[in-house]
């Protein structure tokens, strides 16, 4: 399977350890695996949306990012609008994509769910798309 890894690296070192969780996941599962970055959350469903328009032949889509609350109501759109995005991607177009955006109070949460020896959120985005992509391949046949 032909995954793309979408990473938003608007904190270096918590993106590094997604990033590593997940390829982690995808590697064992035998995954050919092509990674972008973008500036932030917002702009990662922008790339899912234009992969699939130019017909790229993704069979999955792993999204790694790090929202940390502000002092601003920014936090909530960046979070809420990333994810209802990935949602809507997702289910109106019938496809597989992990959500490894973490929306976390400060850096201390965005580390314990960051590293793939704790929480490991990226790793499970990733478990996740290979899940859906199996699970979408079984129904297509049934
Ligand atoms: N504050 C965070 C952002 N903000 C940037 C937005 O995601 C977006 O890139 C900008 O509004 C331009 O469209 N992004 C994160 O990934 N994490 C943050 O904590
Ligand atoms: C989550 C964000 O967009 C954040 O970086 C914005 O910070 P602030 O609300 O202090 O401008």
């Amino acid at each position: 399977m032909k995954i793309l890894v979408i990473e938003a690296r608007y904190y270096e070192s918590i993106s590094e350890d997604l990033l590593q969780g997940a390829l982690a996941k995808l590697q064992a599962a035998d995954a050919e695996i092509v990674k972008v970055n973008v500036p932030g959350a917002l702009e990662i469903p922008h790339v899912i949306s234009y992969a699939e328009k130019a017909g790229a032949g993704y069979d999955g889509y792993v999204a790694l990012g790090c929202v940390i609350r502000g002092e601003t109501t920014h936090y909530d759109y960046v979070c809420a609008e990333s994810a209802r995005a990935l949602m809507d991607l997702a289910v109106d177009h019938q496809l597989a994509i992990g959500n490894g955006i973490i929306t976390v109070e400060n850096e201390t949460q965005a580390i314990a769910r960051s590293k793939p020896d704790q929480k490991d959120k990226g790793g499970f985005a990733a478990s996740a798309v290979i899940r859906m992509i199996q699970l979408r391949d079984e129904l297509n046949k049934s």
